[in-house]
């Protein structure tokens, strides 16, 4: 879309029934109907790195459908995301379920050409090995982003079964690889038991803060934003969103929950907290339907996208009028 053009929109839930049609994100286009996108929504059914149970693949279809509901305008952050750039749904990326290496290579070949037309990245679903990807081709754009990983976990462990690429293993590959800025990197919601202390000081090595689901809960999500917000500056920045940073009660539809998690209104108002930041691309990840109740997960998924996209474009329009 070139700027004097309007973007298209979701459906008209108001003249064509929200559960009508072929489910995309938020009833928006495609993007092969609009040629091009401002911020692409892309799904990522691959499961085949988790360490507990699988069934993230089918998360990416799940957020969609929890998508119908949302409304064009986000009084949160005073802005109709989808008017202000175009917001496109992307389709899957048709990743191999049997190869983990040839999976993470496609990921981020696939994001290398989204990426390459102009278009920041919104993914939906997998498990949190796509996040390395991901990572790869925004760095090799932008260089070495700023990272907000949202999680229960730490997701800087070494290997599992002496294999690389899995989801709890992506942000220290992430840091050996360069492709983090690690003067700007936090984690949001950890909790939970852990192998040993080691995971921790290997942790703060990589240059990694940590904001605990309790210091959520102490300090309150402003304080929490604030501090997020001066960490990473005007860095480029991604954000991984893993659901189970949500505590089980908000967030069933998970890998390898935990208790004692963040409520889904204390995530959205950080990510609100964030709304200045240059956020490049992020993802939400491990979201698994098969534990899911009452689309519980989803919905908490898609709306967590929906803020996302809203700061992407925001950002866009903002950049546009300068
Ligand atoms: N990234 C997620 N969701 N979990 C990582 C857990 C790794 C483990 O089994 O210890
Ligand atoms: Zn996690
Ligand atoms: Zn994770």
């Amino acid at each position: 879309m070139s700027s004097n053009e309007t973007p298209r929109g979701p459906v008209d839930s108001s003249r064509i029934p929200r559960y009508a049609g072929p489910a995309t994100f938020a009833r928006l286009p495609r993007l092969d109907e609009v040629g091009r996108a401002d911020v692409a929504v892309v799904g990522v059914p691959f499961d085949s790195g988790v360490s507990y149970r699988p069934g993230a693949r089918f998360g990416g279809n799940a957020i969609r459908e929890a998508s119908r509901l949302l409304r064009p305008y986000n009084p949160a952050q005073d802005a109709s995301p989808f008017a202000l750039a175009q917001v496109a749904d992307g389709g899957d990326i048709a990743v191999n379920p049997f190869d983990i290496n040839e999976a993470v290579e496609t990921v981020e070949a696939a994001a290398d050409d989204l990426l390459g037309t102009g278009a920041r990245l919104m993914t939906l679903g997998g498990d949190h090995t796509i996040a390395l990807p991901l990572l790869r081709a925004v760095a090799k754009k932008h260089g070495p982003v700023a990272l907000l990983h949202f999680d229960a976990h730490l997701d800087t462990w070494d290997t599992y079964f002496g294999a690389e690429y899995t989801h709890g293993t992506p942000f220290r590959r992430a840091v050996e690889e360069g492709i983090l800025d690690t003067s700007a990197l936090s984690h949001v919601g950890t909790r939970g038991p852990l192998y040993g202390r080691k995971d921790l000081d290997d942790d703060e090595k990589m240059g990694f803060g940590i904001v605990t689901s309790a210091d959520v809960m102490r300090r309150g999500v402003d304080e929490v934003a604030d501090q997020l917000r001066q960490r990473v500056g005007d860095r480029p920045l991604y954000i991984s969103i893993d659901i189970d940073c949500l505590d089980p009660a908000h967030a069933p539809g998970t890998g390898t929950p935990e208790a004692g998690g963040m409520t889904s209104r204390e995530l959205l108002e950080i990510l609100r907290g964030l709304a200045s930041c240059n956020l490049v691309s992020a993802d939400v990840v491990e979201v698994a339907p098969a534990y899911d109740h009452a689309e519980i997960t989803s919905v908490a998924a898609s709306h967590t996208a929906y803020e996302l996209t809203t700061i992407m474009s925001r950002q866009i329009a903002e950049a546009r009028a300068q």
